[in-house]
Parts: structure tokens; C-alpha cells; sequence
């Protein structure tokens, strides 16, 4: 799988504009939720508004790691995207930390001049009005083993500022039986949204144990777990689905 380290590139000077990236990387496929399997880049943004107990990813969250955060152009962005896919249009997945915190709109209208297609990956607390720019936006907000809070304004704002074009579908991560009652409320809060319930990762890579090995047995278990209790509750218009690269690739970065 083709790579390209992001502290290769140089830093750019244009303030405000510049976009905070931890990694670049693809093409490998989309692991999760509506797109599974759909070949991707992968943008990851540094930096995010939420601390998840169970965060798989955050090298890209916590400031301590703020140094290995480039920052660059929509330009520069673009131009690696293209080396990666070989300039041959595809999907580009914008996931982070929480990409909803930089300024997109100029790398958007970049890669969709050029035939590339965007999904992001947010939580919905923080709205963009380049939203409206988006091909696919999945909100994953978070259930209460995340600690951290749903705020049902900021989540209906991200839904309105959605475009006529854009594709909104909901991704919830289930940890126990209290994730799974509050699920069973956002779906009935949202019946609108396409729904995918994604077993957590009890155990994912953290900076300081970057090598460890996933337990699929334990990942199989909860998938178990949870398809039984949808098909119990006769709750048909939920979709399970596992972390396919995670049951590829352990919990490797960068794939
Ligand atoms: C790393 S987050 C980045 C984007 C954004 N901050 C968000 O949370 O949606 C991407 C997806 O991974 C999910 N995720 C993070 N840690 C996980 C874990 N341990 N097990 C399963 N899914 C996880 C998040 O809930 C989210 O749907
Ligand atoms: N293959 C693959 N699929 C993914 N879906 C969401 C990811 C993420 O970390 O946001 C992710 C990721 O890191 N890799
Ligand atoms: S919102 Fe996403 S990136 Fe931020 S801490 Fe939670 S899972 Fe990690
Ligand atoms: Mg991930």
C-alpha cells in the first residue's frame, strides 16, 4: 500500500487557510459504516474537540502530538492526494480528529473541479458551511461510553447545513447496553438517516502501545452480541457492520 509521510512536505505560510494534518495516506478501502469497501484516500486532520474514552486515533486528538501536525495548503493536500491515487479520481475520506474544525472549503472545490468525490467523518459538534459542499457527511455522534456529550442543536445544525447533493448517514458506536438504548432513541430522533451500529474496539492502538494485537475473538463477540440484540428487537432498518480494515489489518495506522 502506497504512503506518503506527510513531514516530507514543506510548511506553507498561509495562516488562516492552512490545514492541520496528521497523516495522508491510500489508497486502501473505507472500513466503515455507509461507503464499506469503497477505495479511498484517507485525510486525517489534526486535532478535536471531544476526548472519547475509547478514541482509536489519538495521535491525531491529543495537543501533546500538536508537533506532528503539518500544516498545509488545500494545493499541497491536493497534490498528495493526486500522487497517491495516481491522479485517477476517487473518494477522498476526510476523517480526524475532527475535520469539522479546519477550513475546507478551498480543498473541496480543488478536488471536485478535478473529478474526486468527498466523505467525511465527524462527530456533529461543530457545524461548517462547507457542508453543503460535501458528497457523503457521516455523523458519528457519540454514545454515552465516549463521555462525552450529545448536543441535539449543534447535530440538527450540521443536518441542516447539509447540500441537496450530500448523502448524511448516521455511524453509532456501541460499547454496552446503555449504547445500544440510546441508539434505539436516535434512530427513532432520526428516522431519516441511514443507520450504522459499529461494535467498539475495546482495546484499540494507542500512541503508547502502537503495535498491540486486536483480540478478534473479542471484536467477533460483541458483533455477535449486537446482531443479536437487533434481530431480537426486530429492528430492521439497522445495518451491523465490524471495522473491516481493523479485522484486515489489526490495529494498524495507515491502512
Ligand atoms: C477516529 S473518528 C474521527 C472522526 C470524528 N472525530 C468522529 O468521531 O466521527 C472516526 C470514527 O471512528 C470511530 N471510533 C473511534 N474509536 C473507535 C473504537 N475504539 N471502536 C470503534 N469505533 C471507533 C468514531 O466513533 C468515528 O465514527
Ligand atoms: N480503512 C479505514 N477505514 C476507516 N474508516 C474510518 C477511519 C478513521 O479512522 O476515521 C478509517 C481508517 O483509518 N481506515
Ligand atoms: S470525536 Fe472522534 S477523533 Fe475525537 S476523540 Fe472522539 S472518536 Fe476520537
Ligand atoms: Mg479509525
Amino acid at each position: 500500500m502506497s504512503q506518503i509521510a506527510t513531514h516530507t512536505i514543506t510548511n506553507t505560510k498561509d495562516g488562516d487557510h492552512t490545514i492541520a494534518i496528521s497523516e495522508i495516506f491510500g489508497p486502501t478501502i473505507q472500513g466503515e459504516g455507509a461507503l464499506i469497501g469503497v477505495p479511498t484516500v484517507f485525510v486525517r486532520t489534526g486535532g478535536c474537540d471531544f476526548r472519547c474514552s475509547w478514541c482509536d486515533t489519538l495521535y491525531a486528538v491529543e495537543p501533546r502530538f500538536k508537533a506532528d501536525w503539518t500544516p498545509m495548503s488545500a494545493a499541497q493536500v491536493m497534490a498528495e492526494v493526486k500522487c497517491l491515487s495516481g491522479e485517477q479520481p476517487l473518494l477522498v475520506t476526510l476523517s480526524g480528529g475532527n475535520p469539522a474544525l479546519q477550513p475546507l472549503t478551498e480543498l473541496l472545490a480543488l478536488g471536485q473541479n478535478q473529478g474526486y468525490t468527498f466523505a467525511i467523518e465527524t462527530q456533529g459538534s461543530k457545524v461548517q458551511p462547507w457542508f453543503a459542499q460535501l458528497d457523503h457527511l457521516t455523523l458519528s455522534p457519540k454514545p454515552p461510553s465516549a463521555g462525552m456529550p450529545f448536543n441535539g442543536a449543534r447535530f440538527a445544525d450540521c443536518l441542516a447545513a447539509a447540500g441537496i447533493h450530500t448523502q448524511v448517514s448516521l455511524k453509532l458506536v456501541i460499547s454496552d447496553e446503555a449504547d445500544y438504548q440510546w441508539a434505539r432513541q436516535m434512530a427513532k430522533a432520526y428516522p431519516q438517516l441511514p443507520l450504522t451500529l459499529q461494535p467498539c474496539n475495546p482495546a484499540p492502538a494507542t500512541p503508547e502501545q502502537p503495535n498491540i494485537e486486536t483480540d478478534i475473538e473479542a471484536l467477533n463477540a460483541r458483533l455477535r452480541w449486537l446482531v443479536d440484540k437487533v434481530t431480537a428487537d426486530r429492528w430492521f432498518t439497522a445495518r451491523v457492520l465490524p471495522q473491516l480494515h481493523v479485522l484486515i489489518w489489526n490495529n494498524e495506522r495507515g491502512v
